[in-house]
């Protein structure tokens, strides 16, 4: 099963500086998770999850907010937007609702990159783990700047970055809308240019986890014929053109999440640590040496 994707090789040796401090070239440099996804697609709980997990296998690993919406957090926050920008001051001052308010949050933060996120990660290392969890609005994933200027200068500094792309489950139960999710993962994975891991959060809350079966690598002419048999003829053309566009990128694929069950963790961790190289050449311990040996034995996430 092909639940990890890599769009560009994530090594960036060219310059290789962290904000404050130089690297040798061929020392491995700190790595970054980019938790991304629709509102309340589950992206908090994947950070507040992924920390517990590493925790428990002593693997040390950050979670910096960079939603200036976040009101609470289930996992110790090393670095917070909001003491950088106030999305409450925001709306104030400028008169302006949630969204545009946000928007103007993370144009901020964009100006604001080489002082405030600079400082935010100076001192990570080699094999240090940082995860950002980001604001759900997806145009800053599809075509805003914030977040590829954030991610071409993190990755210029020497960080290798994988966006973790978060779709709740519940997407399979429509197939317009896993289409428009796919479309959604796509557009990000196009946009950002990341190594990137799809993820089905809330896997827990299917009945029947075999179900998921046809949409973890999905035919995406069958979804069309699908559509077909909903929609009025009118738009098969156009449902067919989807599907080859989706065929021909060959992108789309997804890692199913069950929060509950550790393994299903430690599978979609063992996927964002391959796309970026994590732990290929240091001697730390990750998802893939931990329980496993090599690498996760996969026979065991079977979805029945
Ligand atoms: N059962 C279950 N509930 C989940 C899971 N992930 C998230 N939730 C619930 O879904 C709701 C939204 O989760 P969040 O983690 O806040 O989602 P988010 O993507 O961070 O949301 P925004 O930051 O608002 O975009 C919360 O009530 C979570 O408890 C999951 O894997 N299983
Ligand atoms: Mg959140």
């Amino acid at each position: 099963m092909n639940v990890f994707l890599s769009l560009r090789s994530t090594t960036n040796h060219g310059t290789v500086l962290s904000p404050r401090r130089a690297f040798a070239p061929t020392f491995s440099m700190p790595y970054a998770q980019l938790v991304v996804g629709p509102a309340g697609s589950g992206k908090s709980t994947y950070c507040h999850n992924v920390h517990q997990h590493c925790a428990s296998l002593g693997r040390t690993l950050s979670v910096i907010n960079l939603d200036p919406a976040a009101d609470e957090f289930r996992y110790p926050v090393t670095a917070d937007v909001r003491e950088l920008i106030s999305l409450e001051d925001v709306m104030e001052e400028e008169e302006l609702g949630p969204n545009g308010a946000l928007m103007f949050c993370m144009e901020y933060l964009e100006d604001n990159m080489d002082d405030w996120l600079a400082e935010q990660l100076e001192g990570y290392m080699e094999d240090d783990m940082v995860i950002f969890d980001c604001p759900g609005q997806l145009e800053l994933y599809s075509h805003h700047s914030a977040f590829k200027s954030m991610t071409e200068k993190m990755t210029g500094w020497g960080w290798k970055m994988v966006c973790v792309y978060i779709l709740d489950a519940q997407f399979i139960s429509d197939g317009t809308k896993f289409i428009a999710g796919c479309l959604q993962a796509q557009s990000a994975m196009l946009h950002l240019a990341l190594p990137h891991v799809n993820i089905l959060s809330k896997v827990d809350m299917l009945q029947d986890k075999s179900v998921l079966e046809p949409y973890l690598c999905p035919d995406h002419q069958r979804l069309a014929n699908e559509l077909d048999e909903r929609m009025d003829p009118k738009y098969r053309k156009l449902n067919h053109a989807i599907a080859s566009v989706m065929e021909d990128f060959a992108l789309i694929s997804f890692a199913p999440l069950d929060i509950s069950d550790e393994e299903s963790l430690q599978f979609v961790l063992y996927q964002c640590d391959c796309a970026i190289g994590y732990g290929e050449d240091a001697d730390v311990r990750t998802s893939r040496d931990v329980e496993y040996g090599d690498e996760p034995d996969m026979s065991n996430l079977s979805l029945e």
